[in-house]
């Protein structure tokens, strides 16, 4: 029977390159982004974001985190213009956090960990779905949006709202109306670079589009996170916490920022 990979000492992040040799790949995700060793690119355009509400769908357990799914059908959810060509589509969304509000993100700025870190999704709609455009290298988009503690955030409130009824692995929901532009902060000034999945199957075809700015969230919230459990029902408890890797080798990669 496979060993699922997980985030424990025997199937976490430094075990992974068994199953999915690529774990030591060129291009891996996260990585420590360094401000001052990023150079910035007067030709890279604003990230331009269009969500469709009604296109959101379903809030899912899954066992590595939680996520909430959109309708991928149609060109009304999309990323276009920051650092891609053509047009990206929204998928879901999740998040990776700590079991403490000192580490939980998976890129990291000059070393600082934030306490949680927002992906939010798209496939290059050159390819006909996101399984084709997960195995290309210029098939994904993910926007991360770093977590900082401050002010309860009403519009993550209203996802943790729903956690009561997927606290369980393989648990979901429907969960519909919910307009992920509220997640994102004011200032969407990036930085960019190409890297990976950052969970198995770690495939190469990401470009990382990491905002600068964070969002708040408040500890109280933060608790919620970690009251999900990576177990089915069941089986013996285990907090979903720590569900983040850690940063892999730049290997020679550019980082750009939009912003000087
Ligand atoms: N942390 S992340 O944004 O890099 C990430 C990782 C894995 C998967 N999915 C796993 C997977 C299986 C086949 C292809 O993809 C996704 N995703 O699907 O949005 C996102
Ligand atoms: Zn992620």
């Amino acid at each position: 029977m496979s060993h699922a990979w997980g985030y424990a000492a025997d199937n976490g992040p430094d075990k992974w390159a068994g199953n999915f040799p690529i774990a030591n790949g060129p291009r891996q995700s996260p990585i420590d982004i360094v401000p001052g060793e990023a150079s910035f690119d007067g030709g890279l355009k604003p990230l331009n974001l269009k969500y469709d509400p009604s296109n959101c769908l379903e809030i899912l357990n899954n066992g590595h985190s939680f996520q909430v799914t959109f309708a991928d059908d149609s060109d009304s959810s999309t990323l276009k213009d920051g650092p891609i060509s053509g047009t990206y589509r929204l998928k879901q969304f999740h998040f990776h956090w700590g079991g403490s509000d000192s580490r939980g993100s998976e890129h990291t700025v000059a070393g600082t960990k934030y306490p949680a870190e927002l992906h939010l999704v798209h496939w290059n709609t050159k390819y006909p779905s996101f399984g084709e455009a997960a195995s290309k290298p210029d098939g994904l988009a993910v926007v991360g949006v770093f977590l900082e503690i401050g002010a309860k955030n009403a519009s993550l409130q209203k996802v943790l709202d729903a956690f009561d009824t997927i606290k369980a692995k393989g648990k979901q929901t429907t969960f519909t109306g919910f307009d992920p532009a509220t997640l994102l902060p004011g200032c969407l000034d990036y930085w960019t670079y190409d890297g990976s999945l950052t969970t198995p199957p770690l495939l190469e075809s990401v470009t990382w589009i990491v905002c600068k700015a964070p969002i708040s969230v408040s500890c109280e919230q933060m608790a919620k996170f970690r009251s999900l459990l990576f177990s089915a029902e069941g089986e013996p408890e285990c907090c979903m916490v720590d569900n983040y890797r850690p940063p892999q080798p730049l290997k020679g990669r550019p980082v750009r920022a939009s912003f000087q």
